[in-house]
């Protein structure tokens, strides 16, 4: 009788304002409940801390802020080291203190070895087929495996020969530069780019050859895209995959273009460790496997899902892991000793006492060098350059600091939230290569840094990346004094954060020390 006698109210006089604030209310109530229970099936992070987020797209503002670590860190002192923030459909629980981290990737490592699986993750690797956002599955732990296999063969048989070579062409080039104001970011990523291109293909590229420039160019751009909100959004808001979005477009075809190349060199070199080397890893890989598992009664997990594209992705993080980290690493390293040129003096005079001028640095000088350790560890800490890591997600229903973290749910250790922790040190944000030099036990302090993560799914390249630190530095400060260009101008510190943390292009004059025999 109701809905007959409101059939004969027409349109106007049905939708007062009254009316048309209450439809409002009872929309918006009707999204916030689904939302909840979209959010948090089994109501599991409600113990969890975290800051108030708007309806439908939580906090997504707090999650838009340009300096993200800075500002997650900032949010851990009001809501403890770990805390939750949502988005979209995700719940992010954030780990911000050595402890913490250490506690969910170490002493529960398998609990958070996961990948979040995401639209944007599976369309630029073949579906989930790459190493680093690949999810912890059996194939994924032959990939793994696999690779830091490869990467051990070359560290016990040439990595130190390989990144010895490119740092003494790195200081040829910059001796020919002497007295010149000049950017050195593009000469460290091409060095450091050819160390993995000598490990992978047996090759190096010249300076600004075609190829390196454009491979430079499309991971460098898929770094910056996918840290982009336009295309981040498209993982949580899946409704918005139905809109065109230029921004995914050109990013799929910068994809398909990384593939063309990687493909072409994977042809090209076709007797070098990524064909040959690599398929007799794997062969053997998987036969050791199969023979540990017949043994045992089961047959190998995972190995029939392992193809080509696994090799193909491991190449390609290979590329974006080994060259972006190490070369913003080097970067950020002469920024901070442009700004303090008596830590520059006192590693020279270290190098002269303990090494001398007639030879050149070698990795086994390591532990005779403190002060350049120190250094090298304090420019990690600062700014460590994957500074939220990878996101993980729970395998399993877990627990961090007595939270409960139901599974599948997405984790992110802010690396730099922990190494700028006010509780651990003493003016966090100050370039101090001291507070490990001059500590009882610098080994010890060093501990307190995880700059390559931990546990499962720690930084395949450690290894490799702390030859690559230590073997530049060192040939660097050996031969050079970084200081400000003619203009005077220091290079900024605040840095661009994305997936990875770099510098902001700054330029420095090169002199040289002394006469060198070496
Ligand atoms: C200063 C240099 C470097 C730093 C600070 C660094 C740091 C990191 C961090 C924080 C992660 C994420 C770990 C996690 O998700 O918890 C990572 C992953 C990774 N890194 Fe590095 N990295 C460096 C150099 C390298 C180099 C030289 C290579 C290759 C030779 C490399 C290859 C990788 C790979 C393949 C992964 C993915 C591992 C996985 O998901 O299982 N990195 N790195």
């Amino acid at each position: 009788k109701n809905l007959k006698s409101i059939n004969h109210i027409s349109l106007e006089n049905a939708m007062t304002p009254a009316l048309w604030i209450l439809l409002s209310i009872l929309i918006a109530v009707k999204a916030l409940l689904r939302w909840r229970t979209a959010v948090e099936p089994s109501n599991p992070g409600a113990a969890l801390p975290g800051p108030t987020g708007l309806p439908l797209v939580g906090n997504l503002l707090d999650l838009k802020k340009p300096e993200l670590p800075v500002h997650l860190a900032e949010l851990a002192k009001r809501f403890g080291p770990v805390y939750r923030l949502r988005f979209g459909c995700q719940t992010l629980v954030v780990l911000n203190s050595t402890e913490v981290i250490r506690e969910a990737l170490v002493r529960k490592w398998a609990d958070f070895a996961g990948r979040p699986h995401t639209f944007t993750g599976e369309a630029i690797s073949f579906g989930g087929k790459d190493l680093s956002l690949g999810d912890y599955t059996p194939t994924w732990k032959i990939q793994r495996k696999l690779v830091y296999a490869s990467l051990q063969h070359c560290f016990k048989t040439n990595l130190e020969a390989v990144v010895t070579g490119e740092a003494r062409k790195l200081c040829e080039e910059f001796r020919n530069s002497c007295g010149i104001s000049l950017d050195p970011a593009h000469d460290f990523s091409m060095h450091v780019c050819n160390i993995i291109c000598s490990l992978a293909f047996r090759t190096t590229f010249e300076k600004d050859d075609k190829d390196f420039l454009e491979i430079h160019a499309c991971l460098d751009e898929i770094v910056q895209r996918w840290g982009s909100p336009s295309i981040g959004a498209l993982d949580s808001f899946p409704i918005l995959r139905k809109f065109p979005n230029a921004a995914w477009k050109s990013m799929l075809a910068v994809v398909q273009k990384r593939d063309s190349i990687v493909r072409r060199y994977l042809k090209q070199h076709k007797d070098t460790f990524q064909t040959q080397e690599v398929r007799d890893i794997t062969d053997t890989l998987i036969k050791f496997l199969r023979d540990k598992e017949q043994e045992e009664g089961s047959s190998v997990k995972g190995a029939e899902e392992f193809s080509e594209e696994h090799v193909h992705m491991a190449i390609v993080d290979l590329f974006v892991g080994g060259t972006e980290t190490t070369a913003s690493w080097l970067a950020w390293a002469v920024a901070f000793l442009v700004h303090r040129p008596e830590v520059q003096d006192r590693i020279y005079s270290e190098i002269c006492e303990v090494i001398g001028v007639e030879r050149l640095p070698v990795y086994a000088d390591r532990d005779r060098l403190p002060f350049l350790n120190a250094t090298i560890t304090e420019v990690l800490r600062l700014r460590p350059v994957a500074p939220l890591a990878i996101p993980h997600a729970t395998t399993k229903d877990t627990s961090v600091a007595g939270y409960f973290i139901p599974k599948g749910v997405t984790v992110i250790p802010n690396l730099y939230g922990a190494h700028h922790d006010e509780s651990k040190w003493r003016d966090p944000t100050h370039f101090r290569p001291e507070r490990f030099a001059d500590a009882t036990n610098p080994r010890k302090a060093a501990q307190g840094i995880i700059p390559f993560s931990a546990g499962a799914r720690v930084c395949l390249g450690e290894t490799v990346a702390k030859v690559e630190l230590f073997i530049f530095t060192a040939f660097l400060l050996r031969e050079f004094k970084f200081l400000p260009p003619d203009s005077g101008e220091l290079p900024d510190l605040k840095g661009n954060y994305g997936i990875v943390l770099k510098p902001k292009p700054y330029t420095v004059k090169i002199t040289p020390r002394a006469t060198l025999h070496a």
